[in-house]
């Protein structure tokens, strides 16, 4: 609690989301004729005065002059208003009961709508000061009390002056009114308040920028409703990740910067410095050397399904946990393949290219259905299984292959070894995951095994193929043909050559590792990943994380949360919960976690503690990270 400071806050557009007299006008005029076109002008003119463009006097005799509101209309004014109050200010409503005798609302609106919103926060009538309506007899809003200061103009500073207030006066406001208190010398600092509207000469002359009320009490060590203010959390979002996950995540009120192309390590290195939550698909390599300068990193997004990209170790180790969407492409990969199935069975890729060609080569030869085939699938997990179900239900006869039990779906007949599923099928679809071990899988050994004619298709990952083996077994005919979306070196960008042993070769079909790329799933992942950050910066909730024990938390009511990520050694549990007795600290739920490498302890402990608790559990030995949840 700081006795010495003042807090004078500005009204319309800070301490709620609008400007009152725009909203009146919607009220007044709902039956005009001409309706939309005087409320357009009404708000061009508050704006006019917002950037110091005309007097603001003027501006208030044009507006009124415009809104031709009754007396009647304040009332449902004030509902509308109700629901209109600027959500940080919303959120830290303890704030300002708390501090409300510090607390001035200077307002040139109007008393009679500002007093019943501002009171019901605490803050004290007599600390209210904003202009009054005149009406007729009628009722009719004819005008203002034209001898109130801040009817003038100028008003502001002029009222500040009369006021004498004693102490650090901070001013908050949207407004270059507001402003003015500071340039003449009534407020100690200006805070420009971003969250509703930005002016540029308005920032131009703060001392901060506050995108909300959180970062005010941020600033001021006084923050109570969220632990660090989501303005500061940067989001940097990499490889043209759907523009839905931007959106999603500037509603949130992060910084989003968003990049094409992948970077490289050196590049990622420098950009990362100051992010908080990182955005990937396959192409960025987020190595331990990269995450040696993830000083502010919290969350780290695979907006794709392989995570083999990231270091995942190193990431639970720092206390990072990673997130994917499992299943957001997985339809969109099985419908590439089936595709491909049915366009090697009939010798396509290669009649295609003849016929832009010129050559006309009507022809059955090597031209199969699918109907009857035997299909190998290689890796039955959620791409696997979705595809034996499908391809089933197109005639094929399907076998798959996994290192672990599967349940297997349909009429689906598991094969005991991988040189069984290559000797049996005709089809070859791999689908394994990217972990390092499955590094050239399918070898010289594998692809001799395969019986001869048949056709090989990989949408999983690069390494997992030798492709001088792969060509080999092309241009001896042991295969007839393949398709291959993926690749151990791919281009960072649209704009880099694509080079492969593959290029060229007869029934090849070669695609750009676009298996997942539908404007459906990339819009899905956009709409997923997003939530698992959000959700997991504001109740710790780990749900879907790759690296991290898995905990959905319940929402925190009237509580604090403490997290603490530590390396999974016995006995820390027990450390943290004797450190709470000790300061009497009372513990409403607990979760608790662990991985091979880090245990995850959740407490949510009642309202009052003292806060050196918080630098004990910080010490605690094991400690990766601890945070506290308000
Ligand atoms: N081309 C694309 O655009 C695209 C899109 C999505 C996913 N993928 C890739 O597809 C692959 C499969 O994705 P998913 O969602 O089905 O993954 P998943 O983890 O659900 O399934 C992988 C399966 O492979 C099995 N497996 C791993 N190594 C094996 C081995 N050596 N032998 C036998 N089985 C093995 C696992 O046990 C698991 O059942 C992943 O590599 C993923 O990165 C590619
Ligand atoms: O979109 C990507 O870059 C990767 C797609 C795919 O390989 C995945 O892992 O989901």
């Amino acid at each position: 609690m700081k006795n010495n400071q003042v807090y004078i806050i500005d009204f319309d557009s800070t301490f709620t989301q609008v400007e009152a007299l725009d909203e009146l006008a919607k009220i007044s005029l709902k039956e005009h004729p001409r309706q939309e076109e005087i409320s357009r002008e009404i708000e061009e003119i508050t704006h006019l005065a917002m950037r110091g463009e005309i007097d603001f006097k003027e501006s208030l005799e044009r507006r009124l002059n415009l809104v031709q509101a009754n007396e009647e209309n304040i009332g449902e004014l004030i509902q509308v208003l109700k629901n209109k109050i600027s959500v940080s200010f919303a959120r830290n409503a303890p704030f300002l009961q708390e501090h409300a005798a510090q607390i001035y609302i200077i307002s040139n609106g109007f008393k009679e709508f500002i007093v019943p919103i501002v009171t019901a926060f605490g803050i004290l009538e007599s600390h209210v000061y904003a202009n009054t309506f005149v009406t007729n007899d009628q009722k009719d809003i004819v005008g203002f009390d034209e001898s109130n200061i801040l009817a003038q103009n100028n008003g502001k500073p002029k009222l500040l002056k009369t006021l004498n207030l004693e102490g650090d006066i901070f001013m908050i406001g949207d407004g270059y009114n507001d402003y003015e208190v500071k340039a003449a010398g009534f407020a100690n600092k200006f805070y420009a308040f971003t969250e509703n509207v930005t002016r540029e000469n308005v920032i131009a002359q703060a001392d901060h920028i506050t995108p909300s009320l959180d970062e005010f009490l941020y600033l001021h060590h006084m923050n109570t409703s969220l632990s660090y203010p989501k303005n500061r959390i940067k989001a940097l979002l990499l490889e043209n990740i759907h523009p839905s996950a931007q959106a999603i995540l500037e509603k949130e009120g992060y910084q989003v910067i968003a990049h094409p192309g992948a970077m490289d390590e050196e590049e990622l290195k420098e950009k990362i410095k100051d992010v908080s939550i990182l955005g990937i698909r396959s192409k960025t390599q987020l190595t331990q050397e990269v995450l040696a300068n993830a000083k502010r990193l919290i969350a780290v997004g695979a907006f794709c399904i392989g995570t083999n990209q990231i270091d995942l170790e190193a990431c639970a180790k720092k206390g990072i946990p990673v997130f994917n969407a499992p299943y957001s492409n997985t339809r969109s990969v099985v419908e590439l393949a089936i595709g491909e199935m049915i366009l090697l069975l009939r010798n396509l890729p290669d009649k295609m290219q003849q016929m832009h060609q010129g050559k006309w080569n009507k022809s059955a030869a090597k031209s199969y259905e699918i109907r009857g085939k035997k299909l190998g699938i290689i890796g039955y997990g959620n791409i696997g299984a979705q595809l034996s179900v499908l391809a089933e239900s197109l005639g094929f006869d399907v076998y798959y292959y996994d290192l672990i039990e599967k349940l297997p779906l349909g009429n689906v007949t598991k094969c005991n070894s991988l040189e069984e599923l290559l000797q049996t099928c005709e089809v070859i679809s791999l689908h394994v995951d990217g972990r390092p071990e499955n590094k050239n899988f399918m070898d010289e050994e594998q692809f001799q095994q395969m019986q001869k004619g048949s056709v090989f298709i990989n949408l999983s990952r690069g390494h997992v193929v030798n492709l001088d083996a792969l060509k080999k077994h092309l241009i001896n005919g042991n295969l007839s043909g393949a398709a291959i979306d993926v690749y151990p070196v791919e281009p960072k960008t649209n704009d880099e050559a694509f080079e492969s042993v593959l290029k060229g070769l007869p029934n090849l079909i070669l695609t750009p590792h676009i298996g997942g790329s539908t404007l459906e799933a990339q819009e899905n992942i956009a709409q997923f990943v997003p939530q698992r950050f959000i959700k997991y910066i504001n109740t710790g909730s780990t749900t879907n994380s790759v690296n991290f024990p898995n905990l959905q938390l319940p929402v925190l009511k009237n509580a604090h949360r403490l997290i603490h990520i530590h390396y999974n050694t016995p006995g820390i549990l027990a450390k943290i919960n004797e450190l709470l007795a000790k300061h009497q600290i009372n513990i409403d739920g607990q979760y608790l976690k662990t991985n091979e490498q880090i245990g995850y302890v959740i407490t949510d402990v009642n309202k009052a503690y003292e806060k050196t608790v918080i630098e004990e559990l910080k010490g605690l030995e094991g400690t990766i990270r601890f945070r506290v949840l308000y």
